[in-house]
C-alpha cells in the first residue's frame, strides 16, 4: 500500500516528504495506521550523524500512536481496530531479559532493529523499489508503519491518540526513570539537568512521588516557566554562576542531592550531574543519549565515596505490561501529557517541527497525519 512518509536521505539533511510502500505484515507483524507522531530529540540525534546504529535511507519517528490496519499469521495479542503504541522497547516476556525480573531491556527484536530491519532481516517500506531502513522498530513518520507484535502496548480505545502519543517515548521515559530506576523516595532532594521532555518528565515523576525539593537545571530560562509548572522548586541556569554547576548544586543543598537526572546527552554535564550527588548515597541517573565515540569520566573517588552511576533505558517501563496503566493514568488525571505539547501541525510541516527543537523554542510538536 501507499503511505505518505518523511524520509531521512543522509546525514543532517531536510527529510524528505514521499509517497512510499509499505508491504503487509507478515508473520509476528502488525500494520498500524498512525493518528500522531511527535519528534523526540532522539530522532534529531540519528538524523545528525551522530548515532552509531544510525542509517540512510530510512524512515524516522518513534513517539506515537495509531490503530491496528491488519495482523501477521500467528499474531495473537492485537486485531484490527485495536489503539496501540509503538515500543521501541519490546516486550516478549519469554527472552533472558524479560524473564530476570531486573530490566525491561528485551533482546527479542533489539538486534535487528538496530538494522532497521525487521526480525526475518527484511524491509517492509521502499522508495520506488529501494529498501528503506526502518527505525528503532517504529518508523513512526510514516503514516503506515509494520512493526513486530512484541512491540506494541494496547492501550484505551477512549484515549486521544494525538495525546498519548507521547507515552511512546518522553514522557513515560522521565517519569519511569524516578519511579523504576532511581526509586526516589518522599522526601528527597532531586536535580534535573536539561528541561525539554524528558527532564520536565522527571520532574512531573519527582514531584507525583513527594521529592520535598527539585532542582531544574538548563542554559535556557525559557524553559523555567513550564519547569515549575511541572514542580520544580528551584531553577539554575548555569551560565549564572562562576563556579561549577555541581559546585553551586552542593552549596544550594547542603552537601548535595539524593537523586540526579542528566537529561541532555551531554556527557560533561553527566559528569556535574555525579558529582552534585551527595556523598555517601547520592544517585545519578543519565538518560541522555550522547554521540558515537564520546564518553564519561570522573574521579573513581566518587564512587569509592558512595555516589551511585546507572543509566535508564524507556524508563525501565515495560511497555506491553505498563503503558495501558500510563494511559488510563492520563485518563483520570494523574499523569499530565497535555502541557508538553507546545504546537500541532498537520505531518506535512515535520521539518518545522526539528527546527522549534533545534532553537530551543518547543517540548513537543505533535504532527498530525
Ligand atoms: N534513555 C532514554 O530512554 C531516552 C533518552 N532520550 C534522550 O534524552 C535527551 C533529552 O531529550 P529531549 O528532552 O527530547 O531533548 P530536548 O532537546 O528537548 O531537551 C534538552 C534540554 O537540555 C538543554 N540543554 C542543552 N545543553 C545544556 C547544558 N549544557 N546544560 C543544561 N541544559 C542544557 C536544552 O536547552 P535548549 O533549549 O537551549 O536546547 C534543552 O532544554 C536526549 O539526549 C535524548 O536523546 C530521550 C528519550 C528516551
Ligand atoms: N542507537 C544509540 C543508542 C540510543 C539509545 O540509547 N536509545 C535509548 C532510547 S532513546 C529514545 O529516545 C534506549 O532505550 N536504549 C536502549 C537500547 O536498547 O538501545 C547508540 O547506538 O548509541
Ligand atoms: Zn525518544
Ligand atoms: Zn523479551
Amino acid at each position: 500500500m501507499k503511505s505518505r512518509a518523511a524520509i531521512a536521505m543522509g546525514a543532517n539533511q531536510s527529510l524528505v516528504l514521499e509517497e512510499i510502500d509499505v508491504e503487509g505484515p507478515k508473520q509476528g507483524e502488525v500494520l498500524v495506521r498512525l493518528a500522531a507522531t511527535s519528534v523526540c530529540h532522539t530522532d534529531a540525534y540519528t538524523l545528525s550523524g551522530a548515532d552509531p546504529e544510525g542509517r540512510f535511507p530510512s524512515v524516522l519517528g518513534h513517539e506515537g500512536a495509531g490503530v491496528v490496519q491488519e495482523v501477521g499469521p500467528g499474531v495473537t495479542s492485537v486485531g484490527p481496530g485495536d489503539h496501540v503504541i509503538p515500543l521501541y522497547t519490546a516486550e516478549c516476556g519469554q527472552c533472558k531479559f524479560c524473564r530476570s525480573g531486573k530490566t525491561n531491556l528485551c533482546s527479542a527484536v533489539r538486534a535487528t532493529q538496530g538494522q532497521g530491519v525487521m526480525p526475518d532481516g527484511t524491509s517492509r517500506l521502499s522508495l520506488n523499489g529501494q529498501a528503506l531502513n526502518h527505525y528503532m522498530g517504529c518508523s513512526t513518520f510514516s503514516e503506515y508503519t509494520v512493526l513486530p507484535e512484541v512491540s506494541l502496548a494496547k492501550v484505551s480505545k477512549q484515549a486521544p491518540l494525538d495525546k498519548i502519543c507521547l507515552l511512546g517515548c518522553g514522557v513515560t521515559t522521565g517519569i519511569g526513570a524516578v519511579h523504576n530506576t532511581a526509586r526516589v523516595e518522599p522526601g528527597s532532594t532531586v536535580a534535573v539537568f536539561g528541561l525539554g521532555a524528558i527532564g520536565l518528565a522527571v520532574i512531573q515523576g519527582a514531584q507525583m512521588i513527594g521529592a520535598e525539593r527539585i532542582i531544574a537545571i538548563d542554559v535556557n530560562p525559557d524553559k523555567f516557566d513550564l519547569a515549575r509548572q511541572f514542580g520544580a522548586t528551584d531553577c539554575v541556569n548555569p551560565n549564572d554562576y562562576e563556579d561549577s554547576i555541581q559546585q553551586v548544586i552542593i552549596d544550594l543543598t547542603d552537601g548535595g542531592v539524593d537523586y540526579s537526572f542528566e537529561c541532555i546527552g551531554n556527557v560533561n554535564v553527566m559528569r556535574s550531574a555525579l558529582e552534585c550527588c551527595h556523598k555517601g548515597w547520592g544517585e545519578s541517573i543519565i538518560i541522555g543519549v550522547a554521540g558515537a565515540g564520546e564518553e564519561i569520566s570522573t574521579r573513581p573517588v566518587q564512587l569509592v565515596t558512595g555516589r551511585v552511576w546507572k543509566g535508564s533505558a524507556f524508563g525501565g517501563v515495560k511497555g506491553r505490561s505498563e503503558l495501558p496503566t500510563y494511559v488510563d493514568d492520563y485518563m483520570n488525571g494523574k499523569v499530565k501529557i497535555d502541557e508538553f505539547i507546545t504546537h500541532d501541525m498537520p505531518f506535512e510541516q515535520i521539518n518545522e517541527a526539528f527546527e522549534l527543537l533545534h532553537r530551543g523554542e518547543s517540548i513537543r510538536t505533535v504532527l498530525h497525519y
